[in-house]
């Protein structure tokens, strides 16, 4: 079975989860299965080994399981983003869109430093809201996006073409559905 396959057969489908309607896309049996999780860190770092980056910005909290096991992998930094009022240092905010309303992310302000590449890492893309203020915010400290890294891309939503409109890079993903 292909990598892809194992991930697709491992992840598990919540049906109407956290609302009616949703098809919730479950991580934790890939992170109950350790040989798997060992080959993502190993096909996440081909990905990206022979670019420079000098840190992963990961979003929470689903976001922080493989960033930081692939900034262990590039042995770079790494960058918590985290729901509004969560990090104890001076941050910066950037709000989001929703499917409903808006929501805010945070990061710290010393976190980038002039000209530094950052990737951004999350387990999922779904409409692109969340990678994208987590974008903006990078940007703001005069950072470079040095591209997008996911698990699952959730294909019939507009996340991809979101991403590549505002930002001109294309997302990685392993798994799209
Ligand atoms: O592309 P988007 O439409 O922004 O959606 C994707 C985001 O939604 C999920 O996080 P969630 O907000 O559910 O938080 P969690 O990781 O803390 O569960 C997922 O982990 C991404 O961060
Ligand atoms: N369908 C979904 N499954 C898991 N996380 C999500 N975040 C946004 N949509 C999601």
């Amino acid at each position: 079975m292909s990598l892809q396959e194992q991930i697709k057969s491992t992840i598990r489908d919540i049906n109407d989860y956290p609302k009616a309607g949703i098809v919730f896309k479950d991580i934790t049996p890939v992170l109950a299965t350790p040989k798997l999780v060992k080959a993502i860190a190993s096909e996440l770092r081909a990905q990206f080994e022979n670019e420079k980056i000098d840190a992963i910005a990961a979003t929470e909290a689903r976001g922080f399981i493989f960033g930081s096991i692939l900034a262990l992998e590039l042995g770079c930094a790494f960058i918590p983003i985290r729901k509004k009022g969560k990090l104890p240092y001076a941050t910066r905010s950037q709000e989001y869109q929703l499917e409903y309303g808006t929501a805010s992310v945070e990061i710290h302000t010393d976190a980038v430093k002039p000209g530094a590449r950052v990737l951004i890492h999350d387990d999922l893309l779904a409409t692109g809201g969340t990678a994208g203020a987590a974008a903006d915010l990078i940007k703001s400290f005069d950072g470079v996006v040095a591209g997008f890294s996911f698990i699952i891309n959730l294909s019939f939503l507009p996340g991809e073409e979101n991403l590549m409109q505002r930002y001109g890079v294309k997302p990685h993903y392993l798994v799209k559905y």
